[in-house]
């Protein structure tokens, strides 16, 4: 329980209010002057203080009370002081409040409303001391884990992605597989980037693969290179991911949608830690660490008889899982603020835009179904066509997100009755406005084939306006 200072120049009155917070399980310390006060708060671990205001017995002004009160408020602000007065005069009252007293009791007092209020202001006191102390500590290991790792710019402030991260740079240097899970534009892939930044390979080659979009016929050369002749059209030598990859790491994106011929391709390097290129038959050692990462749930694709699940097993060595963005709001703003400053430093002018008040709160209320990715391509959107100095909720198309549609820049008629532009619009427009309107070059930023971006935008009803051309 919490130890309470009681401070008056009357014994009666000391040993009164000693027993009666004592019989309430506190501990209490006594001080008769205002130096003797001073030193109890100064030197010990106090809950709370009940102070008379006049020390001498012709003092009636309360003079001497208020200064000690500005005296302890000078030297710890936070420490909840009630003052026992005889004043009545609400004039007083708001004077002590004002000079920091907690509240005031008149003399003589209730001893049940005394308790339940000092009581009351002291556990306050303890709980708001407990919740600083675990801020700070959350905050020193946050930053130790920053200081000794190389985080590659991952932002977080939330308990979640601190032990997400922990748990990447802690097996990052044990040479095992690395499966990273977590639903679309969480970061698997920075996280994967941390993982090889902090490996004993982070001066070897790093090579990713979207293994999601290898063509079930290219796996094989894909992933292990052919030789010249090896098939049709193969006219020169081609080296293979793991080869490229040999001494360093390979990390496969979207390992949930690779087909079940390339799963029985790779489960056999991965078993053997041998492969050969199409069309030879020299076998090669692969010197590769995986990282595989997915937003599926490969559990129930082996269900479904979709995922191996010996690959899984060989994969999944050790699993990372990252939150949704939704699960961990007191990310948003930290990234956003990150997002921003990284924008301004691609900017022209270097110019930092800001979020404005209800932006900051529209962001907060937001549902994030495409998580820092959509956080990524709002900021972006909303950093072009913003029109004053601070971003608006309806610059990031968060503006009653749920009612109506904002007016994207690139714009068709199709989606207008729809809701908030998806996250998939909200992906081309920004590749759009990027590549200047440029089809090909907003194709390519999305690994996209020009045509395969044309179906997309006449899905969305996405049209180029003039003004991108
Ligand atoms: N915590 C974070 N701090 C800073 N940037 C982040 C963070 N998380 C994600 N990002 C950024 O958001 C974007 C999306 O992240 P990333 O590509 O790693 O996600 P992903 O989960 O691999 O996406 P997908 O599922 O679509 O493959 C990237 O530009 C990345 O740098």
């Amino acid at each position: 329980m919490p130890k309470i200072l009681v401070i008056d120049d009357q014994p009666a009155v000391c040993v009164a209010l000693t027993t009666l917070f004592e019989l309430h399980g506190h501990e209490v310390r006594v001080a008769a002057t205002p130096d003797e006060a001073m030193a109890a708060v100064l030197g010990d671990e106090l809950g709370a203080v009940v102070q008379d205001m006049n020390f001498r017995q012709s003092a009636t002004s309360g003079e001497e009370g208020m200064e000690l009160l500005r005296r302890i408020k000078a030297v710890d602000p936070e420490l909840p002081v009630v003052a026992m007065t005889a004043f009545t005069s609400i004039a007083g009252a708001v004077e002590l409040i004002k000079a920091g007293a907690s509240d005031y009791v008149p003399k003589p007092w209730d001893d049940q409303k005394l308790v339940a209020t000092v009581g009351n202001l002291a556990r306050l006191r303890a709980l708001e001391q407990e919740n600083a102390r675990l801020l700070a500590q959350r905050g020193r290991a946050r930053h130790r884990l920053a200081e000794r790792h190389d985080l590659a710019g991952l932002v977080y402030a939330s308990d979640a992605m601190h032990e997400v991260v922990s748990l990447a740079v802690k097996v990052a240097p044990a040479d095992v597989p690395v499966l990273i899970t977590g639903p679309n534009g969480t970061g698997k892939e920075l996280l994967a980037t941390i993982v090889q930044a902090n490996s004993r390979r982070r001066d070897g080659p790093f090579v990713k693969v979207n293994a999601g979009a290898l063509p079930d016929e290219l796996v094989e050369a894909e992933l292990f290179g052919a030789e010249p002749g090896a098939f049709t059209g193969a006219t020169r030598l081609r080296a293979g991911r793991f080869e490229e990859a040999d001494g360093g790491t390979l990390f496969l994106d979207e390992i949930g949608t690779l087909s079940l011929n390339g799963q029985k391709k790779l489960l056999r390097v991965l078993q053997t830690g041998e492969y050969q290129r199409l069309g030879s038959s020299v076998t090669r050692k692969a010197d590769v660490r995986v990282l595989s990462a997915t937003n599926r749930d490969l559990p129930r694709a082996i269900a479904e008889g979709s995922f191996r699940e010996d690959l899984y097993f060989r994969l999944n060595v050790i699993e990372l899982t990252i939150p949704a963005l939704r699960d961990r709001p007191e990310d948003i703003a930290p990234i956003a603020s990150h997002l921003l400053d990284r924008l301004a430093a691609r900017a022209a002018g270097g110019e930092r835009v800001t979020l404005g008040p209800r932006a900051r709160h529209a962001l907060a209320e937001h549902d994030w179904p495409g998580n820092v990715r959509e956080l990524e391509n709002r900021l972006t959107r909303a950093a072009l066509v913003r029109k004053g100095e601070t971003i608006e909720p309806h610059d990031l198309g968060l503006d009653a997100a749920a009612r109506a549609p904002p007016a994207p820049i690139a714009t068709g008629a199709a989606h207008a009755a729809s809701s908030a532009p998806s996250a998939e619009r909200l992906e081309i427009e920004r590749a759009l406005v990027e590549a200047r309107g440029v089809v090909a070059k907003a194709a390519a930023s999305l690994g996209l084939s020009r045509q395969g971006l044309y179906r997309r935008m006449d899905r969305l009803g996405i049209q180029i306006e003039r003004k991108l051309k």
